[in-house]
């Protein structure tokens, strides 16, 4: 049967990258996207302002929802302060197969646990099954009607404290209009948007980078 999008992403960053070299990886993806095939990953242009957000927050615990073939993984886990992790999340086999393999080329491994499952199922057991007490970043790019239920689960499961950093990709395209309203409006979050474009097109989107108040 014919490959995957992700099987043949996989099969470019394994031809053409350089094993155990990040930025290689990511520079092969966004080449692939750009000139091959399109693919659902932040991107160079959104994925610049992610790296910028991470820089600043320079986490000690990070959470990813929505994992898909690893490429935002990536991104953050590589400037990630030594003995510090990111928990990815991905529900869907197939994505979480090829990001585990794109994660271990690019040499990360060490520094990102994926984990499979419904992030509804999984938020409230995070404290347990990884000894954290609260996140100081999470990245939101899963299924765009799960981000308002998430953060709502995540505030209810006291995962967030004065200052965590939420950043949310796709707001414009596909859009989140629930989760914007809510973070715009609720006295909790301070929020601000990042224009940008959708991954390796001209079409609007943007990152919306929300601080919880406490
Ligand atoms: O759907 C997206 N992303 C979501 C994939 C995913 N990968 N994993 C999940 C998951 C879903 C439940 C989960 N529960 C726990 N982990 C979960 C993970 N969802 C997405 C779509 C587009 C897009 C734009 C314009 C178009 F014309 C077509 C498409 C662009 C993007 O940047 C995206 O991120
Ligand atoms: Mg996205």
């Amino acid at each position: 049967t014919r490959s995957t999008r992700p099987q043949r992403l996989l099969k470019a960053v394994q031809k053409k990258a350089i094993k155990g070299d990040p930025q290689s990886v990511i520079s092969t993806i966004d080449y692939f996207c750009r000139h091959s095939e399109w693919a659902m990953n932040v991107g160079d242009e959104k994925g610049a302002i992610l790296d910028s957000v991470v820089c600043e927050v320079s986490p000690s615990t990070a959470l990813e929802l929505g994992t898909y073939c690893g490429y935002s993984a990536v991104r953050i886990a590589r400037l990630l302060p030594p003995g510090t992790k990111l928990i990815t999340l991905e529900f869907n086999p197939d994505y979480a197969a090829v990001a585990r393999q794109i994660i271990e080329y690019s040499g990360l491994q060490d520094k990102i646990c994926l984990v499979e499952g419904a992030s509804g199922d999984l938020i409230p057991k995070m404290q347990e099954l990884f000894g954290i007490k609260t996140l100081d970043f999470v990245f939101l790019d899963h299924w765009k009607d799960r981000y308002l239920p998430d953060i709502k689960l995540l505030e209810e499961c006291q995962l967030l404290r004065k200052g965590s950093i939420l950043l949310a990709d796709n707001v414009i395209c596909p859009g989140t209009p629930d989760y914007l309203e809510y973070v715009r409006n609720s006295p909790r979050y301070e929020s601000k948007y990042f224009k940008s474009h959708l991954e390796y097109t001209k079409v609007e989107d943007g990152l919306e980078k929300s601080v919880f108040l406490g």
